[in-house]
This record gives C-alpha cells, sequence and structure tokens, in this order.
C-alpha cells in the first residue's frame, strides 16, 4: 500500500514579510514562520503521521520549515534530500522587486499574469509550466517510488514548487491552476492509488 505525502509551504520568509518577488533568493523564515511551521507540526502530530523520509528544497526558508515540523513531531532523525529540483519559481528580474512597486510600474494584470498564469514567464524568469518541467521529473524519479514502496514523505518547499505538483497530482487545467493559492506553511496530505493517482487530499 502507497504511503502518504504531505506537501507543506514554507513559513513566512523575510521577503514575505517585507512584500517583495523572491524566487531563488534564500532569506530565512521569519519569528511569525516559525510559529507556522510549528503550528503545521502540531497539526501532523494530531494526525499521527510518522514520516520516513523529508525532501526539501536547496534554499534556508524550506529547509527550516522542514526542520521546525520534523522536531515538533520527534522525527528530526528522518534523511532529509534537499534539491534545486524543488525551488521556488525563479523570479528572473523580479527577484528583489516589491510586490506594489511592481504593479504600479507594470499593472495589476500583467503582474498577476506573471505570479499566477501557467506559461508566461516573469521577465528572465520562469513559468509555472517551466517549473513543471523540473519539479515532475524529481518527483517521478525520487519520491514517487518511495511513496509507492509505503514510505511516508514530506515534502517542505515553496508556494510554486508545490502548485506545480498540485497541478499534476490534482490534475488541474492551465486554468484552473491559476486560481490555486498556497498559504505560508499550509499542509496538504495526499493518500495516493497504486496506479499513482490520488486518492484523497486532505487540507487543515
Ligand atoms: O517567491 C516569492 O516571491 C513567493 O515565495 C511566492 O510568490 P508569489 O505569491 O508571487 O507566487
Amino acid at each position: 500500500m502507497p504511503g502518504v505525502l504531505v506537501l507543506v509551504r514554507h513559513g513566512q520568509s523575510e521577503w514575505n514579510l517585507k512584500n517583495l518577488f523572491t524566487g531563488w533568493k534564500n532569506p530565512d523564515i521569519t519569528e511569525q514562520g516559525e510559529q507556522e511551521a510549528q503550528k503545521t507540526g502540531q497539526m501532523l502530530k494530531s494526525k499521527n503521521v510518522h514520516f520516513d523520509e523529508a525532501f526539501t528544497s536547496d534554499l534556508k526558508r524550506a529547509q527550516h520549515t522542514t526542520d521546525i515540523i520534523l522536531s515538533i513531531l520527534g522525527q528530526g532523525h528522518i534523511p532529509i534530500t534537499r534539491s534545486q529540483a524543488l525551488n521556488e519559481r525563479d523570479y528572473g528580474d523580479l527577484a528583489g522587486l516589491n510586490k506594489d512597486d511592481a504593479r504600479k510600474k507594470w499593472g495589476e494584470d500583467q503582474v498577476h499574469i506573471w505570479r499566477r498564469s501557467y506559461d508566461v514567464p516573469p521577465p528572465g524568469g520562469e513559468s509555472l509550466k517551466d517549473t513543471v518541467a523540473r519539479v515532475l521529473p524529481y518527483y517521478i524519479q525520487n519520491i514517487l517510488p518511495k511513496v509507492m514502496q509505503g514510505k511516508n514523505i514530506l515534502i517542505g518547499a515553496h508556494g510554486n514548487s508545490l502548485r506545480a505538483l498540485v497541478m499534476v497530482l490534482d490534475r488541474l487545467t492551465p486554468e484552473q491552476i491559476t486560481k490555486l493559492e498556497i498559504g505560508t506553511g499550509e499542509p496538504f496530505l495526499y493518500k495516493l492509488r497504486n496506479d499513482t493517482t490520488v486518492e484523497k487530499k486532505e487540507t487543515f
């Protein structure tokens, strides 16, 4: 029987707090972000989830969040694999800019298209489609086989690298994915079938 797959977005980062496009930049989480991660850890504890392995990105905010969740669960000893493949969408030239200033400069609609559309990349950066193209092979090659072996897996990652994965797991269309927002520290718990499709998704 497949194990459970839990996806968690990192807690609030210093740049989320400052309302800056972040992408591959590497700020840590704030005190509020730590609390969000602790709360997620408590929720998973109440569900009695015992992880066998965790995966996270190359970026501090996702790694720190993953460490906090595992320590709340008393599972800090499990193997954690870090990969750039799970990094946030590369925001290119927008990284470091204030999101409201960007709206003033390029207009609400254009900024929304860069942030939420499926296939329009921000200048010099990755579209969600590009992000799917790196997240999905990594998931299929490195994570899915473990879930299929019955291992319970935690993925601590980012708003858009997780939107990429959720799009595939939930079979969302490019139109539907534009509406999906994932909050900081927000977890999703998936139970998969033997054919790798989703049997059940729990949100908290
Ligand atoms: O990289 C960022 O700026 C955020 O983590 C996610 O940004 P978004 O809400 O614009 O997708």
